[in-house]
This record gives structure tokens, sequence and C-alpha cells, in this order.
């Protein structure tokens, strides 16, 4: 029987000291939002800066809606999906995501969308149908996503649109719920295309129906680059030539902020529990028709993107933390034991071994000392044992894509919950036997190539550089990028600032973080990386290597061979079951190789 280990529980985490924040700018309409939170509700144990739970987010958003009614106001509290694959209360348990969507559903949030990571296995998407949309009764939007049912028939995971009145202001909303066009679903469900769907009756009418005083388009996709966001402003545009839009996206993991005309905006709330987005709306005229002469003005909005930890949460709130404090709401509370209770239950705080430095994703430099990135390459992968025995000793290529591996790895106790948090997905090992070499070698740089850049194989983290880089001109140099923000921040303002953090620069500028930070340094990283192993010890190369892949990068790297090799047809490459541990097992093996001193020291 193992031991239970508890580590410090968030609530009780220090909060960051001192941060000159500043208060949230209310409007008539005001929002609050989270997206591609990943499991992540017990919030980040080892990082101050993130150390609040789903239930001092529950609070937050009771006390902001109590204020909303004193003053008058209204506020909205939106979810864009995304909440499997990334944390061990999500994943630890079959189906994924069993006892972490309980607890989500119990924070009280009023629209929710689906994301990508709703719809890779069957079961997970079944569990959103089954338990999910009839939580939210309506609210729970996938505009352009189905499941089938048993018997055969195709019905939308939640509802197409919402309509509804706000309780204070009297704004007459029609709401929609969009994912990008995923393409690696699983078979029981089916996303259309959001160029095909606003073209599709059903939105036409509801665009038109009478009386709607603005549109609220919120989901999972990106608000800058992709595609899909200008297919629905440019439909709803064709109809209303100046109604409010309010979108709110997803996915590529940023904070964000976008401004599509003058009566349009975007906002997206980077990932992990890391951010709470705030906006707010002020010059809507509810029940003024659009075609009025002067009902094109410009609206004024505030952003604002919150570090996720009870001192942020409960300054904005006026209330105080503590066991005495005011901030923790009975619902707040009940929902802080519950993430507590399972991860005991779950056995998420058992700890394997101790890490000795951290291991960085996007914050190191790759290949380096430091980078999580290399350490795989470097000591982990070569581990890989496949079932077949007549294959050991061969010559072989192992490749992982960078966006498996999902969060820096910290030094000090490495427990469950620390592996899933590294490494959340369970892929299988393939491989090809017996490629030719020259064939072998060009995959990575394939892979790496700009043909994969907005594909589904570039890691979250590339995007958000890409956005970084993109806001500040068209330079994809990120050492200029990295200095430029370095200069915009000031260098004197940087010495007086405790914490490292996000510095976000978006439409508006670079004042959206609500704590001032220092920057986090922000390196390139590759789409893929790969080891060599039982190469010649000469130094030559083989005639002919296995070529070994997790199986999530099956169509990429067929693809990637079709291009160095036209004349071998996709279908024509053999490929098979490799078996081995998960990179997560690999990961665990490697830890529990570096000992348990820091264990022993806090027992
Ligand atoms: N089985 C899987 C599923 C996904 N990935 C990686 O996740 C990325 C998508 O994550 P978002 O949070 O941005 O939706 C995808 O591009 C893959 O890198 C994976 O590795 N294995
Ligand atoms: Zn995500
Ligand atoms: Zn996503």
């Amino acid at each position: 029987s193992q031991d239970v280990f508890i580590l410090q529980q968030p609530s009780a985490a220090p909060p960051p000291k001192t941060l000159p924040l500043r208060p949230i700018e209310w409007g008539q309409l005001n929002f609050i939002s989270t997206t591609d939170t990943h499991g992540w509700l017990a919030g980040h144990l080892l990082q101050p800066s993130y150390a609040a739970d789903w239930g001092d987010y529950a609070s937050f958003i009771e006390h902001i809606k109590e204020t909303a009614d004193e003053k008058g106001v209204d506020v909205i509290v939106v979810d864009d999906g995304d909440q499997h694959d990334g944390n061990g209360l999500s994943d630890a348990t079959f189906p994924n995501g069993e006892v972490s969507q309980k607890i989500l559903m119990m924070a009280p949030i009023d629209l929710m969308s689906i994301g990508n990571h709703e719809l890779y296995k069957c079961e997970v998407t079944q569990q959103t149908y089954d338990m999910l949309a009839p939580h939210f009764d309506g609210r729970y939007l996938t505009s352009n996503v189905e499941i089938m049912l048993s018997n055969g028939s195709w019905v939308h995971i939640g509802q197409r649109s919402y309509r509804f009145t706000t309780k204070n202001q009297g704004i007459n909303i029609m709401s929609f719920g969009f994912l990008f066009d995923f393409k690696l679903n699983c078979n029981n469900s089916r996303v259309s295309n959001v160029e095909d769907v606003v073209k599709q009756a059903w939105f036409q009418s509801a665009i038109r129906e009478p009386g709607i005083d603005m549109f609220l388009v919120f989901g999972h996709y990106p608000i800058r680059f992709w595609p899909e966001i200008w297919a629905i402003h440019r439909a709803i545009r064709a109809v209303h030539k100046s109604i409010p839009i309010q979108y709110f996206g997803g996915h590529s993991h940023v904070r964000d902020f976008a401004v599509l005309d003058s009566r349009a905006s975007a906002l997206q709330a980077g990932r992990f529990l890391e951010t709470v987005g705030w906006l707010s709306i002020d010059g809507l005229e509810p029940g003024k028709s659009e075609h009025s002469p002067d009902y094109d003005k410009p609206l004024k909005y505030s952003r604002r993107y919150l570090d996720f930890n009870p001192y942020s949460l409960s300054f904005h709130t006026n209330k105080t933390l503590g066991p005495d404090g005011t901030f923790a709401t009975k619902n707040g509370k009940k929902i802080s034991k519950l993430i507590d209770e399972y991860r005991i239950q779950l056995n998420l705080t058992y700890p394997f071994g101790c890490v000795p430095t951290d291991y960085l994703l996007e914050k190191a430099m790759y290949p380096g000392p430091n980078s999580l990135l290399s350490l795989l390459e470097d000591h982990v992968l070569e581990n890989l044992v496949g079932d077949d025995v007549t294959l050991h000793g061969n010559s072989r290529l192992i490749f992982i894509n960078s966006g498996s591996l999902r969060y820096d790895m910290y030094e000090g106790i490495f427990t469950v919950d620390s592996g899933y948090i590294v490494s959340p997905f369970d892929n299988a090992w393939l491989y090809i036997p017996s490629v030719p070499h020259s064939i072998a070698k060009e995959i990575l740089g394939k892979l790496n190539s700009l043909d994969y850049i907005f594909m589904e194989l570039t890691t979250p983290i590339s995007r958000t550089m890409m956005v970084r880089q993109q806001n500040l001109g068209d330079t994809f140099d990120i050492n200029v990028m990295n200095s430029l923000i370095s200069a915009m921040s000031g260098p004197k303002d940087q010495e007086d600032l405790r914490t490292t953090g996000y510095v976000t620069i978006d439409d508006y500028g670079m004042d959206g973080d609500d704590t001032p930070h220092k920057p986090y340094p922000l390196y390139y990283l590759p789409n893929a990386v790969a080891t060599k192993d039982a190469f010649p010890g000469d130094g030559s190369d083989p005639e002919a290597t296995d070529v070994i892949f997790l199986d999530f990068m099956k169509p990429f790297v067929l693809d990637a061979l079709t291009k160095i090799n036209s004349t071998t047809p996709k279908d024509d490459w053999k490929v098979l079951e490799y078996g081995g541990k998960p990179v997560k097992e690999l990961i665990k093996d490697y830890v529990r190789g570096w000992g348990t001193d820091c264990i022993k020291d806090m027992k």
C-alpha cells in the first residue's frame, strides 16, 4: 500500500505579496471568462501566482454577480471548452473528467462551449452529452458539433443558439458557441466547418430574429489569424452593419484581445486556469433600432487578464482572505474541500521522486540544460522498449510531438499529478520498420517546417509565440520579440516587479495584465523532436532505421514521408503497433532515478 502524501493545498498557498493591482473597470455589460482549463481545477500548487482553485473561482463569481446587482449592471460568465487532458484531477479517472466535470459544474457559469479535448475520445464526448449539456439546460452551446446517438441519429451535443435578456440592463442577446474546424475527433462526433454553418438556414434565421440588441459568439477558436472568427463576423455583419458583437475564444492558449471593428471585439483568457478574463462594455443602447441615425457610435471596452490567485480574486471583490475572511463563500468552500478530497482519493499527491532543477517548455532555450524537450530527447525516450524482442537493438528514430508535453516540470517533488500535468495523454507508440535512412533523416525537418504551422500538430505554445510575434509586427524573430517586450515593459519598472509572468501585447496595448510582471522568457519550440538510438558506434548512418512515433502523429508522419518520397504512396508505408510504456510512464521511471531526498526532508 502506498503512503498518502499531502502536498500543501492551493487554498493554503501564500499569496504573492503586495502586488500592485488596479480595480477592474465595470461597464453596463461585463464578462468573466475562462478557457482551456484542462482539468486544472485544483490550481497551480507550485506557483503562487496561479494558486487559486475552482472553489475560489466560484466565490469570485458569486461576489461579482452580487456587486453587478448592486450597481444595476450585468455580468455574464463564459467558458470556452477544453476541460480534459492536462491534470490528474481530470485524467486519472475513466472516462477522463468523471470527477472534474462534476466539480466544474458547481461554479455558477452561465454559458459554456465545447473544445477539441472533449472530442478526441468517444467516451468523453458521450460524457459531455450526458453530463454537461443537461446541466446547462440550453446554455451549453455547440453550434457546429454533433454527436451520434446509439440509434445512429445525429443531434447537437448542446444547443445551437441561446437567446436571453440580461437581468439588470435588459439587453437582448443572441448567443452562439462554435468550435474551430477540428478534424481529429472520434467517430461518434461530427464537426461542421464554421464557414458552412453560418450559411445554414437555422443560423441565417437566428441572426434575423427581431429585437436582438447584441450578439455574443463564444467558443473554442483562436481570435486572431484563424479564419473561423472572420467567417462568423462576415456573416453577421452582412445582415447587421453595426450591431454590437462580442466574441470570446480559446484553443491557442494565449491572453489576447482583438478589435474587429468599432462595435465588435474579442477576448481570449489564456490557459490552464492561469488567467481569468474580464471584459466590460459601455455604450450599449438596448431596445434602440439599429436603423436609428446615431446607432453606430463606437463602444467603450475595458479588458483585463487577472492572475488566478486568491489575493487577486479577493482584491477585485473587496473581500478578505483567511479562515474568518469574507471571500470564500459556502459553495466555494465546499468545492475546495471536494477538490482536496478527490486529489487524495485519486492518489494524485503520491510522490515518485525529486526533480533536481526546472525543466521548462517555452520558457527555456531548446536545446539546452533546462529544456524539457531536451530532457526527453537526450535521456528519456531512449528507454522506450517495444513489445517485439526481435526489434531490440535495431537502429531507431523515436519521435514525439512537443504538443504532447503540456506543462513545465518544476524542481522538487514529482507526484502522480505531475505525471499527468507534464504528459497527460496515453498515446500509443507506432512504428514503420526499416525505413531507408536517407528518407527517415528528413522526417524531423519536414515536421518542423512551416507547412505544419497552423496544423493540429503545432503546439499551442508555438501558436502562442506566433500571436505575440505577430502583434509586434511581421517579424518571426523571437529574440527581437523578447527584447521588444523587455524594452516596452521598461527596465526600471521591471526591477520593482516581484513576480515573473505574462506580459501581454494585444490590440489595446500592454496594460491588460492585471498584475504587472517581469516577462517570462520565451523561446522557440519545434513541433517535434527525435531521439536517435542504437545508431552505429562509429558515427556513420545506418542503412535503414525503425521510425517510431506517437499514434497522434501518424497522419503527420505519413504526410511528411509522402512529401519526402513522392514515389511511395501513403498507404504503402507499413505502420505497426510498437508497444512499450507511454511517455508519462517513461518520465516517471526517469524521475525515480533521481531519488527521494526531497520527500524524506518533508516527512
Ligand atoms: N492525443 C493527443 C491529443 C492532443 N495532443 C496535442 O494537443 C494539441 C491540442 O491541444 P489544445 O489544448 O491546443 O487543443 C495538439 O495540437 C497536440 O499537440 C496530443 O499530443 N495528443
Ligand atoms: Zn487547449
Ligand atoms: Zn483546444
